[in-house]
């Protein structure tokens, strides 16, 4: 189960950031070995504050034991043949890394593994990141055993996927807002992890699979709401707005039924680069200068909480919009969510089932990719991840 992992406790909050700066799949700076440890060294006080507001650490870890013991109990009962199933959480950045895992395969004598990637949507600077350290620790290396892999790459909108993030906002809309006037004026912010232009315009398949899970999701809220399971009725808004008072000036005018307003929007950018927007903060102001009252924040492009849903949304947005008058939810994190539980021993199962080692999609690399692993990884991978010619 690879992901990038977070700092378990305080003491891990610079080793975390040392490795992410120092991960050349991710960002490229000069003199890289020299400056990741300075950068991370300057950003650590700032990012131990934010974990110790958290509970003082990442609990992405305990969510990721916790998913993938689930996982594996469905899939015993789902796919006896490939039974026992094992989860191996395997971080990027922090422990479990991934090096110390593929040793412990070995030890194992673990013969056949799937390289699962817990991004649901595909970027290099993720996924990719963390299939290019396997191939760097099995490939290369060779200090994994003779383990047959492939690889499940991307799944952003796996029905069962969409059907917990559908569920988990019609839960926040109709809990948080009990009017159904007001909980159709809801705009839903659908926010993911930004990403550089530069990223972005060498190809990267990220931006566009985020926008195909929300999407998805959209689609499948309409389907609710077109059935009467979703946030308000003709019926129920055409009741509610005759005797409604409501503050919203944007519900009061048009209780349309059917699935709530959306954006698309990005958060967490760092340094002076230009990323890509619109940035999740300037959409809440914005929305309050255009009269909107309520919104709920979606976080779509990670499977646990994280500091982004737990201090970035809960703390830092939470307060913008209360500056700029907005009521706002948030949808809680998938975590160990029944539904999303069961979609991650589905798409195993279906891996399984079809026998592909790698997706197509997998195989092309961004067109404006220079670097060289991206290339020979995906080839490993394709083999089955034997006799690379490295
Ligand atoms: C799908 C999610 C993510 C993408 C895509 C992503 C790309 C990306 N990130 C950076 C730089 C940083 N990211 C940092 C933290 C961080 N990143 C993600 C997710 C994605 N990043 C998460 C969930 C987190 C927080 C970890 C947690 O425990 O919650 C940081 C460190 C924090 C900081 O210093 O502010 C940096 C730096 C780049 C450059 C990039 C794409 C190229
Ligand atoms: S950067 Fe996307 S394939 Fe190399
Ligand atoms: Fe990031």
């Amino acid at each position: 189960m690879l992901n990038m992992g977070g700092p378990s406790d305080l003491e891990e909050v610079h080793p975390f950031l040392r490795n992410l700066f120092l991960d050349r799949d991710l960002m490229r700076l000069p003199l890289q070995p020299i400056l990741a440890p300075l950068i991370a060294r300057r950003r650590s006080p700032s990012i131990v504050e934010q974990y110790a507001k958290i509970g003082g650490g990442s609990p992405i870890l305990k969510h990721t034991i916790a998913q993938g013991e689930m996982m594996c109990k469905l899939l015993d009962e789902m796919r006896p043949e490939s039974a026992p199933h094992k989860a191996y959480p395997a971080f990027r950045y922090a422990r479990p890394l991934v090096r110390p895992v593929m040793q412990r395969l070995k030890e194992d004598g673990v013969k056949r593994a799937i390289a699962f990637s817990q991004y649901p949507q595909y970027s290099c600077s993720t996924t990719g990141s963390s299939l290019n350290e396997v191939f760097r620790s099995c490939g290369i290396d060779r200090d994994a055993g003779d383990v047959d892999w492939s690889v499940v790459d991307r799944w952003g909108t796996h029905p069962g996927l969409v059907e917990a993030f559908a569920q988990l906002i019609q839960t926040t809309l109709n809990e948080h807002w009990p009017d159904p006037v007001e909980r159709q004026s809801a705009v839903i912010l659908f926010s993911a992890h930004s990403l550089p232009m530069k990223v972005v315009n060498r190809g990267d398949p990220y931006v566009a699979e985020v926008a195909g899970s929300v999407s998805a999701v959209m689609q499948r809220l309409g389907v609710m709401a077109a059935n009467g399971e979703g946030s308000a009725s003709v019926t129920e808004l055409n009741a509610a707005h005759s005797g409604s008072n409501t503050t919203s000036p944007t519900a009061s005018k048009n209780p349309i039924p059917g699935p709530n307003p959306y954006r698309l929007v990005w958060q967490s950018q760092v340094g002076p680069q230009p990323w890509m927007g619109p940035q999740t903060g300037d959409c809440i102001k914005g929305l309050a200068k255009l009269g909107y009252k309520n919104a709920v924040l979606v976080p779509i492009a990670f499977t646990s909480d994280h500091i982004e849903t737990l201090y970035e949304c809960d703390v830092e947005y939470g307060h913008v919009a209360k500056e700029a008058g907005i009521n706002m939810a948030r949808v809680p994190a998938l975590n160990e969510h029944p539904v999303f539980v069961r979609a991650l021993a589905d798409i195993v199962a279906h891996h399984l089932d079809a026998g592909e080692r790698v997706s197509t999609q997998m195989m092309l690399r961004c067109p404006g990719c220079v670097n060289e692993t991206c290339g020979k990884q995906k080839e490993w991978f394709s083999r089955g991840g034997r006799s690379a010619t490295v």
